[in-house]
């Protein structure tokens, strides 16, 4: 609401002044213009929430990645897992943390799902994540429809799930078939081929075209879907995405020098391997997680 330096005159200014009018004075131009100043600024006051949940068998890297994507340690693996026995059962946690990014802040939470495809029997193991999901929508929509609401929902959705999948280099397990096809429905997917170091490049691409193929065949619609396709140059975008799907991810959490700069990679005995997503993403995490809260909602 706050009036800029750069503000035009109201078209209305030479008008008799109203009591209203004074006081909107008092903030400045008030115009169809200012809008979009007042949603800046409401949006660098309350920030935005972002909430991701990882899925995939133990030791797919899935802690390692968020930490690369994020550019910092916002999760960490449970040392039970590390240390005891699998789970028995499907716990999901989650962890909550606040970014900031050139003053606008970040709220993330991930949430992560724990014994999913570690058991012997796999049979149904998909509800718990399911229920989840549709649970916070619940939980979201009763809150909006209060007459009473919030000034603020707290947004507990899951706007985007990366699923990972294991570097077998065949093609999609029926495990990953039967839960991405019930999970499209109901979330934004995003497939990723987990420790892609793990494979060539021939190898790599060789999988994302059979995981491509499979998808297809499956009726599975993975994010970006054609509803996005508003106009030409999102078509032109999310048609450059499709063809990357399922990304190959290199999760990395360690620093080194590489021709005197610092980059986030695995060290290997033939050399580094940068972590891909930092490499080549031009858009900030904050730029990506935005994009994807626009088409949650
Ligand atoms: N080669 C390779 N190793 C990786 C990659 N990402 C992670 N790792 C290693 O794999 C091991 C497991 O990584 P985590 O990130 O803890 O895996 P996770 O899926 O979170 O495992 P859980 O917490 O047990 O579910 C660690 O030793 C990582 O350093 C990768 O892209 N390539």
């Amino acid at each position: 609401m706050a009036g800029t330096s750069k503000r035009s005159m109201s078209p209305h200014s030479s008008q008799p002044s109203s009591p209203r009018t004074s006081s909107c004075e008092m903030f400045g131009y008030v115009g169809i213009e200012a809008v979009l100043d007042q949603l800046k600024i409401k949006a660098m006051k309350t920030g935005f929430e972002f909430n991701i949940m990882v899925v995939g068998r133990s030791g797919l890297g899935k802690s390692t990645m968020v930490n690369t994507l994020f550019k910092s340690k916002v999760w960490k693996s449970s040392p039970v897992n590390k240390l005891g026995p699998l789970p028995q059962t499907l716990q999901l946690q989650s962890v909550t943390h606040t970014i900031e990014e050139k003053g606008v802040k970040l709220k993330l939470t991930v949430t992560d799902t724990p014994g999913f495809g570690d058991q012997i029997n796999n049979d149904k193991c998909w509800d718990p994540i399911l229920n989840y999901i549709n649970d916070q929508y619940e939980h979201y929509l009763q809150e909006e429809v209060l007459i009473t609401r919030q000034h603020h929902i707290p947004d507990t959705r899951v706007h985007i799930c990366v699923y990972f999948v294991p570097p077998t280099g065949h093609c999609l397990r029926p495990l990953d078939i039967e839960f991405l096809r019930r999970l499209c429905r109901v979330v934004n997917v995003v497939p990723v081929i987990a420790r892609a170091d793990s494979l060539t490049l021939e190898e790599r691409e060789a999988f994302r075209w059979q995981i491509q193929e499979d998808l297809k065949k499956n009726g599975i619609f993975v994010y970006p879907q054609k509803c996005f396709d508003e106009d030409t140059n999102d078509k032109a975008l999310n048609d450059k995405i499709r063809e990357k799907i399922p990304f190959a991810v290199v999760g990395a959490d360690r620093e080194h020098i590489v021709n005197g700069k610092c980059v986030l990679g695995r060290k290997t005995k033939w050399g580094i391997i940068e972590a891909p997503i930092c490499r080549t993403s031009k858009t900030s995490p904050i730029m990506f997680t935005m994009k994807i809260i626009e088409y949650t909602d």
